[in-house]
């Protein structure tokens, strides 16, 4: 079990958590989301809290530029930008600075899942070799689209390796390597600069999954080298359940870079009504069919949250808060089964917290009874997110307090 200092200057005690809060300069931001109030949803790395402000764009969408103005919507104010054409355009130039891109690396639409597909594809064929690698631990999406898309090119392998040696399996006949930065079960970040800097060395082409980056700290996809990255909309950037996701393609790329779902929204002209299909200028080309205005228009009106945000700030107080947690839980650690998965060096860890207990799955369910959300993920992880906009230190102390009556509980039932 992996053991911290002692405590200096905290405790439980509700001062020293409302101390920290005190000097949050991110505190405001809470004010900013809905949230029920008697949970602690620490959860937002599954599904994001609702932006106070979203509903009301919704109905803006549906009942004036749907009701109202019907189809002409689509290029209605186009002169203002306002038109649902350019919509995945606008969220991408919004995106853009949160994951360290330039506007027109990054195209909105689609799932992560079906992005995956998508970049994935493109990094291949960039890199003209038939091997996918990827961590054996990824999320079980990324492994089932390269499991996919090798089928149906036939003569792909997919190789898996654990992600912490991943850098030992770099190989010259390996085309394109799929990672996710912070893994989704323990939390771990990988270094994404020194990692695709190894994959450049033997010519491989990077993939990189920020569902659990992006939105949670800065991402710098273009101080890291890095060639393609997909990510999801509806957890740390709070877009809503089913958000659109975003894939960025490195300007690098763009002349080469091939979209195996050419279809007519990333066409460089889609009214042309052409026979043959010929690119949008950008990463709009992997805008594949009919954006999804009503989702899109959530995300979009999401990302304003981020307007003011610092984003030195969103990581210190993340970083603050998962400290604090472990900090908090760490007397826990000894009277119970328990064992911290996330690293503690702060270079490694996302924006979670996870443990192993024996009996994961009826903790979490009898702690979501009491208000305190995180998840169970198999086999035995007790997993926490914390989104620095919308938590504060005081949380951390209740999540705490709900944790150790939940373990208490349990422990008396088995004496
Ligand atoms: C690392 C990772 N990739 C992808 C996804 C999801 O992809 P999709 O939005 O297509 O379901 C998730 C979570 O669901 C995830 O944690
Ligand atoms: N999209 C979902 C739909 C339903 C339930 C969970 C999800 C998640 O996002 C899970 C998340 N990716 C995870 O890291 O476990």
């Amino acid at each position: 079990m992996t053991r911290l200092p002692p405590l200096s200057d905290l405790s439980l005690s509700g001062p020293s958590l409302a101390a920290l809060d005190a000097r949050d300069p991110l505190a405001h931001k809470r004010a900013e989301f809905d949230l029920p109030a008697d949970v602690v949803y620490l959860d937002g790395n599954s599904l994001g809290a609702l932006p106070r402000h979203v509903p009301a764009r919704l109905a803006q969408v549906a009942t004036q530029e749907w009701g109202q103005h019907l189809i002409g919507s689509w290029t209605r104010g186009a002169q203002a930008a306002q038109d649902w054409m350019a919509l995945p355009d606008r969220v991408a130039a919004k995106l853009a600075p949160l994951i360290g891109a330039q506007p027109q690396e990054v195209a909105v639409g689609d799932s992560t899942s079906v992005n995956t597909f998508k970049a994935l594809a493109a990094a291949l064929r960039l890199s003209g070799r038939r091997v996918i690698l990827s961590d054996a631990d990824n999320f079980p999406t990324d492994l089932y689209v390269a499991q996919g898309l090798a089928r149906l090119l036939g003569d792909v392998e997919v190789r898996t390796a654990p992600a912490h040696a991943i850098t030992d399996h770099l190989t010259d006949d390996v085309g394109a390597l799929l990672l996710t930065e912070v893994d989704y079960r323990t939390g771990r970040r990988l270094d994404m600069r020194a990692v695709t800097a190894a994959a450049h060395a033997h010519g491989i082409v990077t993939v990189w999954d920020l569902a659990h980056s992006a939105g949670a700290f800065a991402v710098d996809l273009g101080g890291a080298g890095a060639d393609f990255a997909i990510g999801c909309g509806y957890k740390f950037l709070n877009g809503g359940p089913g958000a659109p996701a975003f894939l960025y393609v490195a300007g690098r790329h763009l002349d080469r870079a091939e979209v195996v779902l050419s279809g007519w929204m990333g066409h460089a002209d889609p009214f042309e009504m052409a026979r043959q299909y010929a690119p949008a200028p950008g990463a709009r080309r992997f805008v594949v069919g009919t954006p999804q205005v009503l989702s899109l228009s959530a995300l979009d009106a999401a990302l304003d949250v981020f307007g003011d945000v610092d984003l030195a700030a969103l990581r210190e107080k993340s970083l603050s808060l998962t400290d604090t947690f472990i900090r908090l839980m760490e007397p826990l650690t000894r009277q119970h089964p328990l064992e911290l998965v996330t690293p503690l060096a702060h270079a490694e860890r996302g924006s979670q917290v996870s443990y192993r207990h024996p009996d994961a799955r009826r903790v979490m369910a009898r702690l979501t009874g009491r208000g305190v959300i995180g998840d169970f993920r198999t086999p035995d992880i007790l997993r926490f997110g914390f989104t620095p906009l919308y938590l504060s230190h005081e949380d951390v102390g209740r999540a705490v307090a709900g944790i150790e009556a939940v373990l208490n509980e349990q422990t008396g039932e088995r004496a």
